[in-house]
């Protein structure tokens, strides 16, 4: 493979991420309906301790940096967060 072919396959990969980000989002706003009408707060601490779990395990499982994906899933839960609290 060129260069030039091996850069457009991560510009493919690039795209899927920002759509599965949107993707997620998307589901977070809708989570935050459902907090609406039950009264419930935006942020629910174990709920983000087993999605940081399951990023460590998801890391490990295809042997990419465990600490650094976590990092990734920190910024995606702080940025559901925002849009949630923008749709409440
Ligand atoms: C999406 C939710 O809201 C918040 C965002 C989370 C996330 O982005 O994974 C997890 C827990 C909550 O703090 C949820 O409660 O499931």
């Amino acid at each position: 493979m060129t260069l030039d072919e091996l850069r457009a396959e991560i510009e493919d990969i690039d795209r899927e991420i920002v759509e599965l980000i949107a993707r997620r989002t998307y589901v977070a706003e809708t989570v935050a309906q459902v907090k609406d009408e039950r009264d419930l707060p935006t942020t629910d601490e174990g709920q983000e301790e087993q999605v940081m779990r399951r990023a460590g395990q998801n890391a490990e499982r295809f042997d990419v940096d465990s600490n650094l994906v976590k990092a990734v899933f920190r910024l995606l839960i702080e940025l559901n967060k925002v849009e949630q609290r923008e749709s409440r």
